[in-house]
């Protein structure tokens, strides 16, 4: 079975990433690449500013870079998008190639608490895609928009998953975040290079929402947050890739480490092509050190979860994780759904 898909937004630091896990992808076939009004027109390789650490695929090099918009990729014949535009822009152009009929699975933080938009981590809430049928109904389209979560929150929630069977009440985390999450230009070396800035402008407020919703539970018609209360803290380090996180979470049991490490190792991943055999990947004591984001952020091609320093604390645990920012959270994360939607038969 093959699917076509293309990209919104293909020659940024995610589109690239996109290219990269697409190429040779065993269901998607890249069929249509769109940027701004400067870059149409233009072939990928002169459009693409490339930084991926892998060559650009032959056929994407010369594929015609277009606009961003429904008439420009009408004759690409493609079933789903991908979508990783700047937010602004996102909020702007997604919504006409919904109404076009387009299935997006997007990777922009516009609409990812809208009460009808699926905030998908496949493997934690893959029934929350129902709630595409409440969104077509409310907004009248017949494409679907389908989100996956920051980056930060993506490496944090399959542990606060795992840990759920124990009663999770509250979450405090505090960040260790790369640079390639600011984009190429975020952050410049003068402000990065021996220094650490503890403020990421947005994302503890996403933190603390998203990872509710994520956890939630929806009932066929509504979604509810879950009840934890989750406080975040949020710092930008002089790594290039992976979010590392220390989360302390207060539960209503009182497990020893080595049950919360089982619950994590034994937390079931999805039956999908990016989806790791092992979703979380769990260190034990006699590796206090790990995980780091240059040794495990290449866990499982990316895709995967690492804890690992998990202890007892007076009200639960406390413990660390880690994801590449740019492959289990962002790109990656939204092949992924895509390949949810083609299982659950939405694409
Ligand atoms: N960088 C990261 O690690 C992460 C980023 N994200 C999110 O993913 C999204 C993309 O981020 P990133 O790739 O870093 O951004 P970039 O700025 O690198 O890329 C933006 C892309 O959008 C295109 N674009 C910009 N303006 C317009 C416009 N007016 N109309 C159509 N296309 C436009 C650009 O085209 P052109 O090249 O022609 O300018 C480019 O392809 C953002 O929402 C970001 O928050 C999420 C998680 C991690
Ligand atoms: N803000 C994240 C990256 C990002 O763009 O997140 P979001 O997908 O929520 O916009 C970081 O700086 O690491």
């Amino acid at each position: 079975m093959s699917v076509r898909v293309g990209i919104l937004g293909a020659t940024g630091a995610v589109g690239q990433r996109f290219i990269q896990l697409l190429d040779d992808h065993p269901i998607f076939e890249l069929a249509a690449v769109t940027a701004s009004p400067e870059s149409a027109g233009l072939s990928y390789r002169e459009a693409a500013k490339w930084r991926v650490d892998t060559a650009i695929p032959d056929d994407v090099a010369e594929m015609e870079v277009v606009a961003t918009e429904p008439a420009a990729i009408a004759d690409a014949d493609v079933d789903l998008l991908f979508s990783s535009l700047p937010s602004s822009v996102a909020t702007e152009v997604e919504p006409p190639f919904l109404e076009a009929g387009y299935v997006v699975s997007s990777n922009s933080s516009n609409d990812r608490m809208a009460g009808d938009v699926p905030l998908t981590i496949p493997e934690i809430n893959p029934d929350h895609l129902g709630l595409i049928d409440v969104q077509r109904d409310e907004r009248g389209w017949d494409g679907a928009l389908v989100k996956n979560p920051n980056c930060s929150t993506i490496t944090m929630v399959p542990t606060l998953a795992a840990l759920d069977e124990f009663g999770l009440e509250a979450v405090h985390v505090s960040t260790l975040q790369a640079v390639s999450g600011a984009g190429y230009s975020g952050v410049t070396s003068m402000e990065i290079l021996d220094n650490a800035i503890p403020h990421i402008g947005g994302e503890e407020d996403k933190m603390e929402t998203e990872s509710r919703k994520l956890l939630g539970s929806f009932d066929g018609a509504e979604l509810s947050l879950h009840d934890a209360d989750v406080v975040a803290s949020c710092n930008r380090i002089p790594t290039l890739d992976g979010h590392l996180e220390n989360v302390f979470a207060d539960l209503a049991d009182d497990p020893e480490p080595a049950a919360v490490r089982d619950a994590m190792r034994a937390f079931e991943s999805a039956d999908l092509s990016s989806s790791p055999d092992q979703l979380i990947k769990v260190f034990g004591p006699d590796e206090p050190d790990r995980p780091q984001p240059r040794l495990d952020r290449m866990y499982a091609d990316g895709m995967g979860i690492v804890a690992g320093g998990v202890e007892s604390t007076t009200k639960g645990v406390q413990y660390n994780c880690l994801a590449h920012n740019t492959i289990r959270g962002a790109a990656g994360a939204s092949i992924l759904n895509g390949e949810l939607l083609v299982e659950e038969g939405y694409v």
